[in-house]
């Protein structure tokens, strides 16, 4: 699905080539400040690299359109972002700015219930705890039914029992529709329990030319 070769961004990424198939839930690990965040970005073109090559689907992703490219490949950010209006307005904008139908009320709150997120849908959004609000974001980005999640430390906000819902609704979703994941997080327990495949930053960066598939 993904596929990077001689990457090199500033003096924060130097990678020779790294593969990653689709249909996956893959964890990316490392120190703060290794690189997650930077990588994570270049795979929907929010920055692009100094040298080399990403494809998507064996194609360049500098030859693809990236507002296209960011429908199908999403990113929920490391600071979820809470747009102004309800909580309803904000699970659908994605939605709108993806240009397909909106959801019935019924599917919002079906899908609140499964995230923990108790509020009714006319609540200003802005009103919601910070908790509230990343998982109200992480409700917008998977409504977009994407095909690529790009996830940075989505639960980081969240106590244990929260987290565990959410991660057990996201990871059920992205397996029963045969989506993709690629998450930054900290958790080595939620890496082990949820993914299918770790990449550890300290092992992707170049280290005497070798390469990582
Ligand atoms: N636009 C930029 N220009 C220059 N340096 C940057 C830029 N963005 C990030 N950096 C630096 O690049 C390094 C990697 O940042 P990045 O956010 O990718 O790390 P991270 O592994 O996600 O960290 P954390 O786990 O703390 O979120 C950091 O030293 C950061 O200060």
């Amino acid at each position: 699905m993904f596929l990077i070769r001689n990457l090199k961004y500033k003096d924060i990424l130097d990678i020779k080539k790294l593969t990653i198939e689709s249909g996956n839930i893959i964890c990316l690990f490392g120190a703060s400040g290794s690189g997650k965040s930077t990588l994570l970005k270049m795979f929907n073109v929010m920055l692009t690299p100094d040298e080399g090559e990403i494809n998507y689907k064996d194609t360049a992703i500098t030859a693809l359109d990236p507002v296209q490219l960011r429908k199908e490949v999403v990113m929920l950010g490391q600071d979820p972002i809470v747009f102004e209006g309800t909580v309803r307005d904000n699970l659908l904008i994605g939605l709108r700015f993806s240009g397909k139908n909106e959801v019935e009320d019924q599917q919002l709150i079906s899908l609140m219930k499964k995230l923990h997120l108790n509020k009714e849908l006319e609540e200003d959004a802005s009103n919601l705890s910070g908790g509230e609000q990343q998982r109200l974001a992480f409700g917008r980005v998977v409504l977009m039914d994407a095909t690529v999640y790009l996830m940075d430390e989505p639960t980081s906000a969240l106590d244990q029992d929260t987290e565990t819902a959410v991660m057990d609704y996201f990871t059920e979703f992205i397996k029963k529709n045969e989506k993709t994941a690629i998450m930054v997080t900290h958790s080595k327990e939620i890496a082990d329990r949820y993914s299918d495949r770790m990449i550890y930053m300290d092992e992707i960066l170049t280290k005497a030319g070798e390469s990582y598939e």
